[in-house]
């Protein structure tokens, strides 16, 4: 057991998907995963490990922002050996035409966190994907004929931010969309040498305005779901 998971040794998977949203990673155990196991109560902060097309798979909830997710990234590589960690998670976009429901491969990640300016002593920091990982969903998104983008995204500290055309900036110079996690899952998976992607889901655009609810954020992103499932290992 570490102090946020509740696991014993051999419950978790060497590859773990990892939603924001803890209903979402009961929902992928439920409807995607066999002979699932709740491994993980502790806090509301589900996981669980089962079965998908014979490989064993666990699937962790991480909250949301980047202190968050490094806790649980943390226990997860340094006390189960986790070995690829594919974050499957919302976000909203910053670019005409990448709608509500498209999907983006993080190829890396800019932030406003101060977490790596710390880290480095002022200096910055690429955090930047595994591009085994990257290759693969990239290549089984398009086998599946998915509107997919990959690139650059933005790891948030605010969802509610104090000015509402900040990210405006960010989009001036190409970052796709905005979350709040991947700066600090590629620099743990950098900083202890393993695999680490990021695929989202749009789930609002800050150009139209268009969004959708939570329910749907929770439940009816499957796609991204299944690209994540298809690269685990
Ligand atoms: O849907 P999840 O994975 O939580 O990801 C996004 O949604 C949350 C904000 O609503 C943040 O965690 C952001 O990164
Ligand atoms: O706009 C959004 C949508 C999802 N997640 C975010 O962090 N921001």
């Amino acid at each position: 057991m570490s102090i946020h998971i509740g696991a014993r040794e051999n419950d978790i998977a060497k590859t773990v998907l990892l939603p924001g949203d803890p209903m979402r990673a009961r929902y992928i155990a439920e409807n995607f995963l066999e002979n699932a196991i709740c491994y993980n109560e502790v806090r509301g902060m589900y996981g669980f490990t089962g079965i998908y097309k014979g490989k064993r798979v666990s699937v962790q909830g991480t909250g949301m922002g980047i202190p968050s997710i490094s806790i649980y990234v943390n226990e997860l590589i340094t006390q189960y050996g986790v070995k690829n960690l594919i974050r499957v998670g919302t976000c909203g976009s910053m670019q005409e035409g990448l709608n509500i429901r498209d999907i983006v491969l993080a190829m890396s990640s800019s932030t406003d966190s101060a977490i790596n300016k710390l880290r480095f002593n002022g200096m910055d920091y690429a955090p930047t994907a595994s591009f085994r990982l990257l290759k693969k969903a990239y290549d089984i998104a398009c086998e599946k004929g998915l509107n997919v983008k990959v690139g650059n995204v933005l790891s948030s500290d605010t969802f509610y931010g104090d000015d509402p055309d900040a990210w405006r900036l960010w989009a001036k110079f190409g970052v796709l969309a905005v979350e709040m996690e991947t700066a600090g899952l590629y620099t743990l998976a950098a900083k202890y040498g393993v695999d680490a992607l990021t695929i989202l889901t749009v789930s609002d655009s800050l150009v139209t305005g268009h969004a959708t609810s939570s329910e749907e954020r929770e439940k009816t992103f499957n796609d991204m779901i299944e690209i994540a499932l298809e690269v685990a290992e």
